[in-house]
């Protein structure tokens, strides 16, 4: 691993809390995908193109994945994160700890509000109205968590709630006084995407996508993008790695709206793999959370300007452009 990104990790260990640490590192069960969305990467080779006298000039195809409650990684929490983001698109957790206003107005890029659909409809429309009010450029659905996931290392250390002084801000008075809980639904449907759909304006995403199938759906039901992604390991711990299903999911959508992969990714070259087979730009959870927890601001920003400069170094060295034939298994 990138030696910077694997200091920015031990120093995260270091200094979190043991129960936070392992909150941000756990996922789901006996962890296999959690392992899986990294070894996968390292499952593949790059059979680079020589001599195309390209030389790279290229957006950093990199978002920040959603992820919760960054006061317990940092004092600042998400306004570091925003503040570190620059040009980069933040896709800022619903179970954020500073508002999405606040969020937005740290941040000098795209913000994305990330939503967990509310079984209360009043709940779930007055957090869409938070978040255009705050000046969100798009709302990502995740669709992955119809339960919350069954993390053991949570579980093992009695982690439900967070210290007190810390709480999911967005939840705050949002239909009467008082703070409101997270809830996950197995009853929400693609009824559910399709009345978001009508009741904003806002480009609309989904996030935790395996099946080319849904993929599918979610094009026939008018959304933005697409997200593949398991939750970095964090929901079904029987599901392929998020790379696995790329390839099958981005021939679904076929070039209809972008997809966007996440999970595993450590470094530049694994994000010119995943552009090879057939994303437009990668979520990156975790790391940003080491970066975070490391050193605030900085410490994000040294995780975003590790992964631009060895991604552009890779993507000259594979001759400048990427395409599924770049990609072949490592046996
Ligand atoms: C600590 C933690 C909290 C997360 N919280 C959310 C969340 O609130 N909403 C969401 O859609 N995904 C959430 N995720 C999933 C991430 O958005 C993303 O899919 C995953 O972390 C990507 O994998 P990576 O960590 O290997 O990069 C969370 C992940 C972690 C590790
Ligand atoms: O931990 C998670 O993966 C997650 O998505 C979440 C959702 C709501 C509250 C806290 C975490």
């Amino acid at each position: 691993m990138n030696p910077v990104l694997a200091e920015l990790h031990d120093k995260a260990r270091a200094v979190l809390d043991p129960v936070h640490y392992d909150f941000f590192a756990g996922g789901v069960g006996d962890e296999v995908v959690l392992a899986e969305n990294e070894a996968a990467f390292r499952r593949r080779a790059l059979l680079p193109r020589v001599l195309r006298g390209i030389e790279v000039r290229q957006d950093f195809p990199v978002l920040i994945s959603p992820t919760a409650f960054h006061k317990l990684a940092h004092p600042d929490g998400e306004l570091a994160t925003a503040r570190a983001a620059g040009t980069t698109t933040l896709v800022s957790s619903m179970a954020s700890t500073v508002p999405i206003a606040e969020v937005v107005a740290a941040a000098s890029g795209p913000v994305w509000f990330q939503l967990y659909v509310q079984p209360d409809p009043a709940v779930t429309e007055a957090l869409v109205r938070r978040a255009e009010r705050a000046g969100c450029a798009a709302l990502v659905v995740t669709a992955d968590s119809p339960v919350f996931g069954r993390h053991r290392r949570d579980l093992a250390h009695g982690f439900h709630d967070l210290p007190a002084g810390l709480a999911a801000e967005n939840m705050r008075d949002l239909t009467g006084p008082g703070l409101r809980t997270i809830e996950m639904s197995p009853a929400v449907s693609w009824g559910h995407l399709d009345r978001l759909r009508e009741m904003t304006a806002l480009p609309l995403w989904v996030k935790g996508i395996l099946h080319p199938a849904d993929a599918v759906l979610a094009v026939e039901h008018g959304v933005a993008g697409i997200v593949v992604s398991n939750h970095g390991g964090r929901q079904l711990d029987l599901v392929p790695a998020a790379l696995d299903a790329l390839p099958a999911v981005a021939d679904a959508v076929a070039g209809r709206v972008p997809v966007v992969l996440d999970g595993g990714v450590r470094g530049g070259g694994d994000i010119a793999v995943a552009l090879a087979l057939g994303a437009s730009a990668v979520g990156i959870g975790r790391p940003v959370l080491w970066g975070l927890a490391a050193d605030g601001e900085q410490g994000v920003r040294r995780v975003l300007d590790v992964l631009h400069d060895e991604f552009l170094h890779v993507l000259t060295l594979c001759g400048g452009e990427l395409s599924r034939d770049v990609v072949v298994a490592r046996c």
